[in-house]
């Protein structure tokens, strides 16, 4: 992955741009949050520094993910937040959610549940074949509602399916261990049937836990390798930890952007916008780690995800002509070549002849490139992330990389990354009314 950062600056767009001696100063200011970061890897003081190079957990997770898929008819995984979109980022790669292919893949359907909509959720009750259907049940804490309320109502539909003493072939759950004689509503939920219950590890919180089982075993049920996931994750990694000046560090250097953007430029929106089906989760992913890390004490940028071109035709014109007040960054694939080669005499016919003899692919590769130089040539700052092609390797190299930017981020605004106080405060209201209904 190749990070160009040249359309930041006012010598390229102008006056929406970063003096190369504002950019210095907050990389200076990163300084502390790499030092951090440096430290925790060292001490493990952050557990989540340790995944890229992990090794010993690979063997059960790829048992987990063949005991979830092996002669299976579907796979539901439930589950929200950190503890499903990693998962959809990755099977994503791995073909999940595509356009139609995404409806021909080898192997069991695959199916997260990570909203909940009562009639949408019995509409899937009544069309999951039960008997050869498997179930993850993934929760960190194990108090989520909507996804206990999911799991409870899958353990009556087993109940009513008469499959009711069988719940231990169908069902698998991932929680953290129980902790000083804490409840873990999962667990309570799961143990008594006999459910095997895997271990979320409770030093890495759920939105950073692509790396672990958490998006592993979903991964690994799509097909794609966790190990290469983790090599891609090291990649990102090794600048940290090979003592690389800050400005070198890829993902330091995006922090620092994002956070001069807001602070000196009163620009705090983030845009994503990836040029590849296969990265449309991940820009969802994205929003989860960027909002709930950030947005704490007034602070924070607003994500807003992006997919290119099909966003060319809905939000470009706002972020060409609309408030200045966006960081764009464009990620980009070598897609030249791919895809169906147009005929030159249809093209010709058409009216298109520039369409003659070039593949779908040549056209997007020239697509991300305007949209990136064009954004510039309006004085809009844009950020270029460049990768060879969308796979297990580069997935994980991109989600290492923002995990990064996010904690470098969170450093520079002076917020702890790793909670979400906020939230709890509508979870107890929502409780609230729901006795009183
Ligand atoms: O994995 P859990 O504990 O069910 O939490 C799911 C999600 O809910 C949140 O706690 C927010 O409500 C997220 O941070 C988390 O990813």
């Amino acid at each position: 992955m190749l990070q160009h950062i040249d359309y930041c600056f006012e010598v390229e767009v102008g006056e929406r741009g970063l003096g190369r001696d504002e950019f210095e100063t907050v990389l200076q200011r990163a300084e502390p949050g790499v030092r951090w970061l440096r430290e925790a890897h060292e001490t493990n003081a952050l557990p989540l520094l340790r995944l890229p190079a992990k090794e010993d957990d690979l063997a059960e997770i790829a048992e987990a993910a063949a005991w979830l898929a092996d002669g299976t008819s579907d796979v539901v995984i439930l589950g929200t937040g950190g503890s499903s979109l990693g998962g959809q980022t990755l099977a994503q790669v791995g073909g999940w959610r595509l356009p139609v292919i995404g409806d021909f893949r080898q192997g069991p359907r695959l199916h997260f549940l990570d909203n909940l909509d009562g009639s949408s959720f019995e509409a899937a009750l009544r069309a999951l074949p039960l008997a050869t259907t498997k179930v993850l049940a993934v929760s960190k804490s194990g108090g989520t509602g909507e996804t206990l309320m999911q799991v409870m109502a899958i353990c009556s539909a087993y109940e009513d399916a008469g499959l009711g003493g069988t719940l231990a072939d169908h069902l698998m759950g991932l929680s953290e261990p129980v902790h000083s004689g804490a409840l873990n509503k999962l667990r309570k939920i799961l143990e008594p049937a006999g459910v095997r219950i895997l271990p979320h590890d409770p030093g890495v919180g759920g939105r950073f836990a692509a790396l672990t089982n958490v998006g592993l075993i979903p991964a690994a049920i799509a097909g794609l390798d966790p190990a290469a996931v983790r090599r891609g994750a090291a990649k990102a990694f090794q600048p940290v930890i090979d003592g690389s000046r800050v400005g070198d560090i890829p993902a330091v250097a995006g922090a620092a952007l994002a956070v001069a953007f807001a602070e000196a430029r009163a620009m705090p929106m983030d845009v994503m916008l990836a040029y590849s089906d296969r990265l449309e989760r991940f820009t969802r992913w994205w929003v989860q780690l960027w909002s709930e890390s950030l947005g704490k004490q007034g602070r924070g940028m607003t994500p807003v995800p992006a997919v290119g071109p099909v966003d060319q035709h809905s939000q470009l014109q706002l972020f060409l002509d609309g408030p200045a007040d966006k960081f764009v960054t464009v990620i980009t694939t070598d897609c030249r070549g791919t895809g169906p080669r147009i005929d030159a005499a249809l093209a010709a016919e058409a009216g298109q002849p520039e369409f003659g003899g070039r593949t779908m692919g040549d056209f997007v590769a020239a697509q991300q490139k305007a949209t990136a130089d064009t954004l510039a040539r309006n004085g809009k700052p844009v950020r270029i992330l460049s990768v060879e092609s969308v796979d297990a390797e580069a997935i994980g190299e991109l989600m290492m990389h923002y995990m990064l930017e996010t904690i470098v981020a969170a450093h520079l605004l002076g917020v702890d990354a790793f909670d979400q106080p906020a939230v709890e405060e509508g979870k107890v209201l929502a409780r609230t009314y729901l006795s009183e209904s």
